[in-house]
């Protein structure tokens, strides 16, 4: 047995070499080192035996295995001379020490989200990882929903290295306005003023998904799986992502981080809300009764593009870890920022306007890739580039929208539509028609009461005046919006979607065969 210690490309690694097996560990992703008790058993093991006390250390670390998943694994280390083993474990955990890994977090678990299980991922998958990495915690079990948002308010923010929220889409946003709140009100910040420079919040934020849809785990990590973010936390982690804040006029509404959706996901949230108790599948038969329905809305959207990136939408490359485009586009906006400032930027650049009857607006800040998509329903959109993709999925048949959904499932272009436009943009606004024509036409009373009738469809008479906005798994009460994009104005404690494994197996290989 052997081990090294190195340095390649800008990372520590530990190399061992057991059992004819080469494994190369980065140190970043060590999950603890412990001096190893040896019992009788384990003494009498081979050449072992002959010592006359051996000393041992074990060292934990990540395991990354298929389709991104992390395990923790570990390797014990014996030797005869027990100053040299003590030197060994010192200097593995001072290096342990100079990383950013998370010493004391705060936890949410919402015991209600997804199929109940938050708890008990919490306590079985997560809990004994953390304190084998050293964690100390503060577990907070939600009693209500804004739970956690109103308690973000009154913790001392300052003691935790981190914010973990066990739980799906909703408890991740309830977590991030409660921090980014909190900055706002700590920096006398109106958040209600949509031009208003807001504050960085860089607490990070962990997910232990445990909800029905997890996309905002799944894009960002790759897999919605509670042992793999657990480590993500555990090694320190950390990836900036891109945030929307949405306005009616002067009025704050909410953040998105991942979808904003008006016509097919904000009815699907609208109906889906009644039957949570179906869990996870609430979506499924909200999906299937909303695709029959096929509701089609009118208004106009006008949206500014976003010129300082270097992306568009139809790229065949996904933002990956250290995406280049992302990089690029943060220092881009930054460069704008130093010579123009703020005002410039808004007022001054051009705003297209669309005017149409749309089956679906999604506005998009990440791919959204979930279980039910594994590509999303943007596959190139950019983690933190400073802007959203536009879907515009203007009035077809039913057979075509099918079409386009189920190429949400397969390698199929979804954007190859004449019905489907998209466009990377940095902020946008909607207004409704019905909203247009209550605000020229106030007198109207019968449309006001009875709102506006279906003019294509007059045998169904179904009223489709008006949809609501699905952020990010949460309905909005204004359909009449202001959206801009934040270029990277949350951290999350994860790094992108890793490349290929294959890929890294090779580059280890190699750095191996060159050491020795
Ligand atoms: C034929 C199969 C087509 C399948 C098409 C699947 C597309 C799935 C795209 C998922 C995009 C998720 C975006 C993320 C949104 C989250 O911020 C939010 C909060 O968690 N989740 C939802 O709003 C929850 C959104 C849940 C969406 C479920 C959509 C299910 C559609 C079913 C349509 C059935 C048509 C069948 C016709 C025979
Ligand atoms: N104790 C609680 N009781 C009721 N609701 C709660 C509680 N704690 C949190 N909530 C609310 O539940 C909502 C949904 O939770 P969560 O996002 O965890 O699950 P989900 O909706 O099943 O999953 P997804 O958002 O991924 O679709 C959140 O918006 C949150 O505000
Ligand atoms: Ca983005």
């Amino acid at each position: 047995m052997f081990l090294d210690f190195g340095f390649k490309q800008k990372c520590f690694y530990t190399q061992y070499f057991l059992r004819n097996q080469n494994c190369f560990v980065p140190t970043s992703e060590i999950i603890a080192v412990e001096e190893t008790e040896l019992n009788k058993k384990q003494r009498n093991i081979g050449k072992w035996q002959k010592m006359a006390k051996p000393h041992a250390f074990t060292v934990y670390y990540v395991k990354k295995a298929r389709n991104h998943r992390w395990r923790c694994s570990d390797v014990t280390f014996w030797c005869v001379d027990e100053h040299l083993c003590n030197q060994w474990i010192q200097a593995l955990k001072e290096l342990l020490e100079m990383q950013s890994k998370p010493k004391q977090l705060l936890v949410y678990i919402n015991p209600y989200g997804g199929k109940r299980q938050g708890k008990s991922i919490y306590e079985q998958k997560v809990a004994p990882l953390f304190s084998l990495a050293s964690i100390s915690t503060d577990v907070v079990i939600t009693e209500h929903a804004n739970h956690a948002k109103d308690n973000l308010f009154e913790v001392n923010i300052n003691k935790y290295d981190g914010v973990v929220c066990v739980g799906g889409d909703g408890m991740f946003s309830e977590v991030m306005h409660g921090l980014i709140g909190r900055m706002q009100k700590d920096s006398g910040i109106d958040q209600n003023n949509p031009k208003a420079p807001l504050v960085q919040c860089n607490i990070r934020i962990g997910i232990i998904p445990a909800g029905s849809t997890d996309c905002i785990c799944y894009s960002t990590v790759g897999i919605s799986d509670p042992v793999t973010s657990a480590l993500h936390i555990i090694v320190g982690d950390c990836q900036p992502l891109d945030v929307s804040s949405v306005h009616h006029n002067n009025t704050f509404l909410k953040y998105s981080v991942s979808l904003l959706g008006y016509g097919f996901y904000g009815d699907i949230l609208k109906d889906s809300e009644k039957k949570r108790w179906m869990g996870p599948m609430r979506y499924d038969y909200s999906g299937l009764k909303t695709f029959l329905s096929h509701h089609y809305y009118e208004g106009t959207i006008s949206f500014q593009p976003a010129k300082h990136t270097v992306g568009s939408p139809q790229d065949k490359d996904s933002c990956r870890t250290g995406c280049y485009i992302c990089k690029k586009s943060e220092q881009q906006l930054s460069q704008q920022y130093k010579e123009c400032g703020l005002k410039h930027e808004e007022d001054e650049e051009e705003w297209k306007v669309i005017k149409g009857k749309f089956l679906a607006i999604n506005a998009v800040n990440m791919s959204c890739a979930c279980p039910r998509s594994p590509k999303g329903l943007s596959p190139a959109a950019h983690l933190a580039d400073g802007s959203a993709d536009l879907i515009l999925v203007r009035k077809c048949s039913r057979f075509d929208f099918l079409r386009y959904l189920v190429r949400h499932t397969n390698q199929d272009d979804q954007f190859d539509f004449s019905f489907v436009d998209v466009y990377r943009v940095k902020s946008f606004q909607f207004t409704s028609k019905l909203s247009e024509d209550n605000e020229s036409n106030v007198t109207d009373i019968g449309k006001k009461r009875f709102g506006q009738f279906c003019r294509d469809h007059p045998a169904c008479c179904c009223n489709i005046a008006s949809s609501t906005w699905n952020c990010d798994g949460e309905t909005l009460d204004s359909s009449a919006i202001q959206v801009r994009v934040h270029c990277q104005f949350v951290k999350l404690f994860a790094r992108g979607i890793e490349e290929n494994s294959k890929d890294e197996a090779a580059y280890s290989q190699s750095s191996i065969e060159q050491l020795l």
